[in-house]
């Protein structure tokens, strides 16, 4: 869909964006925020005060970056809360993925990405050159849109990460493999057969697997990119539910396509359009009343 017909979708109402910043004068033509940024136009991120309250886990800051000649993400501000859920959404090719990918670094593996600015996970930036991107790595979990056990038991794709630290002891390893499965929800389903392939599991287990395993290592954010994308619907809901039984424990980055799913999972939404981040606060008040005319249009699948 072409970013014009997006546009031009999405009603020109009175109550847009300018009204917060400057009032309307008799006779003015309002432009909707959208168009601006399709523009190329500057403009700050709307964040509510309940985000910038909360103590963060990750801080994303004056964020750009670039595949080649092309630039992707316009000088993101974003603070992730610490121990919620937190929603990327917006239309295709917005940047929720690659936003997701830098933290990290996934992007490094891509020869044309250039970057500028910084992403800070609790107090350490993780941007610089000098940064050991698998010490990172551990510290991350990340959980892809497709299942991705590997090939080898349940119990081996759990321990994965503490079998590539060295990790040895049988009582070890036993104990993490059981607290991972419980704490992915997938425990009473898998413990008799944890010797089994990984890959012997339906999609909706080997996404719970891929969850345990990422929690083996207890890693200080979750990164979610359509998790549920390749699952049926019971699987979808079980893995939401496990979604809400992690928050708290986890701080959980979550990129979505579906909003009734950013609904009902997330505290907060970050709607973000073209690679910037347009508005971002609790899910409730994006989705109720949210501050720019154009996150209700997004939110309210009038555009997208
Ligand atoms: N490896 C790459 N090389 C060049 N451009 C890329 C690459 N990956 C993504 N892009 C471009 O960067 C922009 C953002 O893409 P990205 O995949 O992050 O968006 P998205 O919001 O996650 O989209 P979707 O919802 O469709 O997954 C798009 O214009 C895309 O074409």
């Amino acid at each position: 869909m072409s970013t014009q017909r997006e546009i031009e979708k999405i009603p020109q109402t009175r109550n847009s964006v300018n009204e917060i910043t400057s009032p309307q004068q008799p006779g003015e033509e309002r432009q909707n925020r959208l168009e601006m940024i399709a523009q190329g136009h500057e403009f700050d991120s709307v964040i509510h005060d309940s985000v910038k309250r909360e103590e963060c886990v990750l801080e994303i800051k004056n964020f750009n970056l670039w595949y080649g000649e092309k630039q992707a993400l316009f000088n993101v501000n974003m603070p992730v809360p610490k121990g919620q859920v937190t929603a990327l959404v917006g239309p295709s090719g917005c940047g929720k993925s690659t936003l997701l990918r830098c933290v990290n670094r996934m992007n490094d593996l891509i020869d044309t990405v250039r970057i500028q600015g910084d992403i800070v996970l609790n107090g350490d930036s993780i941007c610089d050159a000098g940064v050991d991107v698998i010490e990172l790595r551990k510290r991350m979990g990340m959980v892809f849109q497709k299942p991705n056990p590997f090939p080898m038991s349940i119990f081996e794709n759990v321990v994965y990460p503490l079998r590539i630290d060295g990790e040895r002891n049988r009582g070890v390893l036993e104990g993490v493999c059981e607290h991972s499965l419980k704490g992915a929800a997938i425990w009473d389903e898998v413990k008799d057969r944890l010797h089994e392939s990984g890959l012997s599991l339906s999609g909706g287990q080997q996404q719970r697997l891929c969850i345990a395993r990422a929690i083996a290592s207890e890693p200080e954010v979750l990164l979610l990119d359509e998790p549920c994308s390749a699952l049926d619907p019971i699987a979808t809901s079980k893995i939401e539910d496990l979604i809400r039984e992690l928050r708290g424990e986890y701080s959980i980055l979550i990129v979505t396509h579906n909003m009734q799913q950013a609904s009902r999972i997330s505290d907060y939404t970050a709607f973000m359009y073209l690679g910037r981040l347009v508005e971002f606060g609790p899910t409730v008040d994006i989705f109720t009343n949210p501050k720019l005319t154009e996150t209700n249009a997004y939110v309210t699948g009038r555009f997208g």
